[in-house]
């Protein structure tokens, strides 16, 4: 089976990354390589631009890709969209600049020009609001386009907002919320769906881990009702002897990463000793 994954670009680390942790082993990964083996014999990775893999998968190049949704959606392709990956987090935005007239979408008419990468998704959003600006398609540096006067707004993607500050845009409103996604061909969804949902389920498990810390103390024996009480855990509480100690208990337990700070100062305000935290590369319920 293939995964088509990017081969450059602000997600191809991460990618890379994730495969890993999922324990497909990425071997030889040498740059410039449409092809690579993996630590599974029968699964190969095939690099191809972020942009390019949605077609890739329609198509059938290969069964399983890893994309971002921006891209899902501008091709329009069909394809099963099987899971959110949760990284290359972005938001498509429409952007104007700060000393423009246009305050709201609605500001927006027919004789303006819109610049963008985005042209299907910007044509589809204006559409939505009645409008239909002329949509001129660039490849890039979208930003700088108002400035140089071929734009009187811009649809582009943006996360820490640094771009369009520098730009002196501003957002008007949010297109889409977007992030790297696994995605699959349809046919292939049918005849090779054991192994899809096998490399679905690892990538799965790293994500939830992910989420996760794992949490062991030593609690006095007397306090242990009192600090279970403040444990959700994954299923509950370990509760184990300690050789050493007659009146303590070790305890481990799974928790949501956003609780640990305030856990951890409940736990030890209760009594626990020597917490230890640590990170968790897959959970397979
Ligand atoms: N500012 C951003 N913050 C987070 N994610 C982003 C941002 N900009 C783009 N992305 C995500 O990364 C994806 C690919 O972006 P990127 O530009 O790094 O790759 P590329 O376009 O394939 O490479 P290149 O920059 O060489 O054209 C986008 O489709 C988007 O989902
Ligand atoms: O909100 P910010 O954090 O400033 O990010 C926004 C910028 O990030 C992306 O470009 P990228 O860095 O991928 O460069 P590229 O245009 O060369 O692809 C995007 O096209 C914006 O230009
Ligand atoms: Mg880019």
């Amino acid at each position: 089976m293939k995964i088509a994954v990017p081969n450059k670009g602000r997600v191809y680390e991460p990618t890379i990354d994730l495969l890993e942790k999922a324990g497909l082993h990425v071997l030889d990964k040498g740059k410039r390589k449409l092809f690579a083996e993996t630590s599974d014999p029968s699964v190969e990775l095939l690099f191809a631009r972020t942009g390019d893999i949605p077609e890739y998968i329609q198509d059938g190049a290969a069964e399983v890709g890893i994309t971002s949704l921006d891209f899902i959606r501008e091709t329009e392709v069909d394809v099963e969209v099987l899971m959110d990956l949760e990284y290359g987090k972005a938001e498509m935005v429409l952007a104007a600049p700060e000393d423009s007239e246009i305050e709201l979408t609605d500001d927006i008419t027919d004789d303006m020009k819109i610049v963008t990468e985005f042209p299907s998704v910007s044509s589809n959003f204006f559409e939505k609001k009645g409008v239909s600006p002329e949509i001129i398609e660039v490849s890039g540096a979208t930003e700088m386009t108002p400035q140089v006067g071929i734009a009187d707004a811009i649809i582009d993607l943006t996360s820490t907002g640094t771009t369009l500050r520098m730009n002196r845009l501003e957002i008007i409103e949010k297109v889409m919320d977007t992030s790297v996604h696994l995605i699959s061909n349809k046919d292939a969804l049918e005849d090779s769906k054991e192994k899809i949902f096998e490399v679905k389920r690892a990538l799965e498990s790293v994500i939830r881990g992910e989420k996760k810390k794992y949490v062991m103390m030593n609690a006095p024996k007397d306090k242990l009702d009192e600090i279970k009480e403040k444990l959700p855990g994954l299923s509950g509480p370990t509760i184990m002897r300690v050789e050493s100690n007659n009146g303590m208990k070790a305890v481990h337990v799974v928790v949501d990463e956003s609780k640990i700070y305030k856990l951890i100062n409940d736990l030890k305000e209760i009594g626990a000793q020597d917490i230890l935290v640590t990170s968790i590369d897959r959970i397979v319920p």
